[in-house]
């Protein structure tokens, strides 16, 4: 596992104003762009100005493009079918989302040994990704095969349960989470998150992320998951093993601190780019600036990389 970069002191985040010549400099540095996809192309289901036109001119410069996604909510596939319904052809190889990433590290990193299975806090994303990748698992959407009230006598150690999985879970329950915390009671059973973002943008609002489904969790058992999503260290080395991706050639375009310009930062890429159509604001932006943990520079929307 490759280690977290030291910073050295930062500049304050720089707002581009948009000249072509600033703008094509800015792009020219890199190679590969790494996307947060809700809040920088899209909001929901509704895209933002201007983005086919970006993608289609960083593809044209020959840039290197990975999506990459804290929403577990989603496999892959159903992303790039996302992508498709708004006229961008993006291959599920160019896909890289939080339960994806999880479940390749259970799988190569981890390599869950054979004859066990694990438990899902969660929903189509994670369940898709793990069936992919060969790992048994129980739980997410399917209903637990017993009346919620009689819970009790279902929790419990599991000699075959290997791991907990939690991701965002809009179905989750008491008995759900009564469940997972009787496994995780056994410290050979690992607890593991997608991500743990506290708060879901959408439609303009934010919701409870997937943070807030182990958060219980946490609180039960006095455990912290391993997180395989944006800003982990975890989630960068497989995507540098994946895409041979060389981190100084690399700049993060996200809309939140605390997942995207962190995860650019943490993980040493050359540049991170903020825009302002998702959950941080400029204040928040130029704030993070004075603690060194803003972006490089930042713009109002991804639209405007076209200058
Ligand atoms: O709670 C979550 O899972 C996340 O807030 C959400 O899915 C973020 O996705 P991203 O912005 O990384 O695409």
């Amino acid at each position: 596992m490759g280690s977290e970069v030291k910073t050295t002191p930062r500049a304050a985040p720089r707002k581009l104003t948009g000249k072509k010549q600033e703008i094509d400099e800015f792009i020219d540095q890199f190679e590969y762009f790494l996307f947060d996809c809700d809040g920088v192309l899209w909001q929901g289901d509704v895209l933002l100005p201007k983005v086919v036109e970006t993608l289609d001119m960083l593809r044209n410069k020959g840039k290197k493009l990975v999506f990459v996604t804290n929403n577990s909510s989603k496999s892959r596939e159903a992303y790039s079918k996302k992508f498709a319904k708004f006229g961008i052809p993006v291959s599920v190889d160019e896909v890289f989302g939080s339960s994806y990433s999880t479940a390749v590290a259970i799988s190569r990193v981890y390599r869950m040994p054979p004859g066990k299975r694990v438990f899902v806090i969660g929903e189509e994303g994670v369940e898709h990704e793990l069936a992919a990748e060969g790992i048994p698992f129980f739980g997410g959407s399917a209903p637990l095969p017993f009346p919620d009230d009689e819970v009790a006598e279902h929790v419990g150690p599991d000699p075959s349960v290997w791991a907990v999985v939690t991701g965002l879970d809009r179905k989750i329950s008491y008995a759900k989470l009564a469940m997972a915390g009787g496994y995780l009671r056994d410290p050979d059973v690992h607890f593991f998150a997608t991500n743990t973002d506290s708060t879901f943008p959408t439609h303009g609002k934010l919701l409870p992320g997937a943070g807030t489904c182990s958060a219980p969790l946490i609180l039960m058992t006095g455990r912290t998951p391993t997180s395989f999503g944006k800003p982990s260290l975890a989630m960068m080395e497989s995507i540098e093993r994946k895409y041979s991706l060389d981190r100084s050639k690399a700049c993060m375009v996200g809309d939140r601190l605390n997942t995207d310009i962190k995860f650019g930062l943490k993980s040493g890429l050359k540049g991170t780019l903020a825009v302002l159509t998702g959950v941080s604001t400029e204040a928040e932006i130029l704030e993070a600036g004075e603690a060194g943990e803003g972006p490089d520079v930042y713009l109002d929307c991804l639209g405007d990389l076209l200058g």
